[in-house]
């Protein structure tokens, strides 16, 4: 059973985050794309929360709804208590936010780009210059700082533009796949510095990520997004355990994966598929059913050759709520042509 939708874990806060009902709509071509569909959420203060959804599935229309970026077609949306196409001022002033663009302008150097940003978010030089060192520092871009921004790596300037995002230490930081083209170390490092944001001043983040992995290592709760819409909203840990393991018994012969698969039914919850020899049975609890099962499928003269037990992914999840892979729906998404749709991009931009 998949949990509830929309649901605000911590129900003695008031959220910072609500929307009800938010959609919006595109035209391209002209028809109509639903980016998002009627969107309603409450995030509470303090909560560590990952978009999750392969390319196209409206988690980045969503960010820029919140942020104000593009305006919603229809519902509403209230960011740190103030409607976001009624006071988008008070919204910004109220956020960080770090786009999926290089945001970091070409001609100046890491740490002008920093302390810069810090000045004009109120710090004094003093301060502004010992953030800035802490953010280049946390972010291994210490070495770089004193480079043009332009001839950073790609990987290097995406760690500028978050820790860009994270100079004024925002009550609110939305993170557009921040991620995205780092290399697995450094992934890990923006993760743990993300974490900490969170732990140490009980900032509320909210990214987008369509890498399983970080939604599930990173995020107290996880909102399954898919063509505009919210289909899963809870802890990963949760999503998972609602849908158990799958466990792989291997017979000697077709008949006794029949007399496997009857047994297998009896597990509460099984969901059980033959082929050929190999009977899988996706059950919660798999995991502590499988040892008694072997045992009397052996008694019963029909042995288990060979025993496999997986604990579910994130993937399994969205597989099991949509009947498509989440990897595969990104590479899919990934070939569609994204000249298409730059032309309003920025709509909205100019506050
Ligand atoms: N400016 C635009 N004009 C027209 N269509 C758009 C525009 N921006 C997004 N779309 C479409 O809206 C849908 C949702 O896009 P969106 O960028 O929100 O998805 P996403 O989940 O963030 O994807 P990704 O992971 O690739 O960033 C897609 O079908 C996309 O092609």
């Amino acid at each position: 059973m998949i949990p509830s939708v929309g649901v605000m874990r911590n129900h003695e806060k008031k959220p910072v985050i609500r929307t009800v009902g938010l959609t919006r709509h595109y035209t391209r071509n002209k028809q109509t794309i639903e980016a998002g569909r009627g969107l309603d959420l409450e995030i509470a203060p303090g909560e560590l929360v990952a978009f999750l959804g392969p390319n196209g599935a409206g988690k980045s229309t969503t960010l820029r709804m919140l942020t104000t970026l593009i305006a919603p077609t229809a519902g509403t949306a209230e960011v740190a208590g103030y409607d976001v196409t009624r006071d988008r001022a008070a919204v910004r002033r109220s956020i960080g936010y770090v786009g999926q663009g290089n945001a970091a302008g070409h001609q100046y150097r890491g740490r002008d780009e920093l302390f810069s940003q810090a000045r004009a978010h109120g710090l004094s030089r003093r301060d502004a210059r010992s953030r800035t060192d802490e953010l280049l520092d946390a972010f291994d871009l210490t070495e770089h700082a004193d480079r043009p921004v332009s001839r950073l790596s790609g990987g290097q300037r995406r760690r500028l533009d978050v820790a860009i995002g994270l100079v004024q230490e925002p009550a609110i930081l939305f993170l557009d796949e921040p991620s995205t083209g780092l290399d697995p170390q450094n992934r890990v490092n923006l993760q743990e510095q993300v974490r900490r944001l969170n732990a140490k001043l009980g900032t509320t983040i909210v990214l987008t990520t369509h890498y399983l992995e970080e939604a599930d290592a990173l995020a107290g709760r996880v909102i399954v997004i898919d063509h505009g819409r919210t289909i899963a909203d809870d802890t990963a840990a949760a999503l998972k355990s609602s849908l158990g393991d799958l466990v792989s018994l291997e017979f000697g012969s077709a008949a006794h994966a029949m007399a496997g698969a009857a047994g297998a039914d009896r597990i509460p919850g099984a969901h059980v598929t033959v082929t050929d020899t190999v009977v899988s049975v996706r059950a919660p609890f798999g995991r502590d059913a499988a040892p008694g099962l072997v045992a009397d499928l052996a008694a019963a003269g029909t042995p288990v050759t060979r025993l496999e037990v997986v604990g579910p992914t994130l993937d399994d999840v969205f597989l099991n709520l949509t009947g498509r892979s989440l990897r595969e729906s990104n590479e899919t998404a990934s070939a569609v042509d994204a000249a298409d749709i730059a032309g309003d991009q920025n709509e909205g931009a100019a506050a």
